[in-house]
């Protein structure tokens, strides 16, 4: 399944058939306390690449998006954004990493068109309204744009979360558990979205539950536990990692 599609703006990232190194994050780790969240790893992302994180709950993935989104800092260790130090209060930073995850709040009084029209006005995209329209229509919210997000359902919620990080520019595409509250269909058309990303020379990060998404999009897999690379590889290292991950983690997967 494709999915007709173009970005907002590119800032050129994956241009000239080659995949530059976008995210690199060496020996980096986090402690809260005295809770090892993640132990020292090395990551390195490239343009038109997708890096899948898969594990148990509490395995590290989402402590490890928060440091490549710069969202939050490492206790050890370096994590760098196209040669910068990834901070989410850097403007240049905020400008080309998109996040999408589980804490995204929405104002209780503006429509679901009207947030899109924010962030598009934040990220100073030309044309906003015929995006808009498009990304509406993509993620099955068209007929929602006048909405609250009070009135939306779980997975129509989620699928705004999404259609808020594809209205504005982005060469770093971070997810966490995108595929949450999505049904079948839309969980197709998310695996198609980030295959779409990736031929756009976006570099996507996503943490999932879900071995279909991850095979569909994968390039490269870290399998957590404990905080810990326990594999790492191509998609085939997903056929391993099945094994030890409870039924109910894989989010009706198969
Ligand atoms: N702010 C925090 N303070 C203390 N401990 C934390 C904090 N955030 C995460 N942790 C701990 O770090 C570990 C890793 O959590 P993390 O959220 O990264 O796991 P995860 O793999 O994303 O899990 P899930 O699949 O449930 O989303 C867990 O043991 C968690 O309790």
């Amino acid at each position: 399944m494709t999915e007709e599609r173009t970005r907002p703006q590119d800032h050129g990232a994956g241009e000239g058939g080659e995949h530059p190194v976008l995210l690199r994050l060496t020996g980096v780790s986090r402690r809260y306390g005295e809770r090892q969240a993640l132990h020292p790893l090395d990551l390195e992302l490239a343009a038109g690449r997708c890096t899948v994180l898969f594990g148990h709950n509490g395995s590290g993935k989402s402590t490890l998006l928060r440091l490549a989104c710069g969202r939050d800092r490492p206790t050890t260790g370096t994590a760098l954004f196209d040669g910068r130090p990834v901070d989410e209060d850097d403007p240049q930073v905020r400008a080309r990493v998109a996040v999408t995850g589980d804490t995204v709040a929405f104002y209780p009084d503006l429509t679901v068109r009207e947030h899109l029209e924010l962030i598009t006005v934040a990220h100073d995209v030309a044309d906003a309204g015929a995006w808009i329209d498009q990304v509406l229509a993509d993620r099955r919210l068209a007929g929602h744009a006048d909405q609250l997000p009070s009135a939306l359902s779980s997975g129509q919620t989620q699928a705004l979360q999404l259609a808020a990080a594809l209205v504005r520019p982005r060469d770093l595409l971070v997810l966490d558990e995108p595929e949450q509250r999505l049904d079948p269909g839309a969980r197709t058309r998310l695996a198609a979205l980030l295959v779409a990303e990736k031929n756009d020379g976006v570099a996507v990060l996503l943490a999932t539950h879900q071995v279909e998404l991850a095979r569909a999009v994968a390039d490269h897999v870290l399998v957590l536990e404990d905080g810990r690379i326990i594999a790492e590889g191509g998609p085939d290292v997903l056929d391993s990692a099945q094994e030890p991950v409870a039924p109910g983690a894989l989010g009706g997967a198969g």
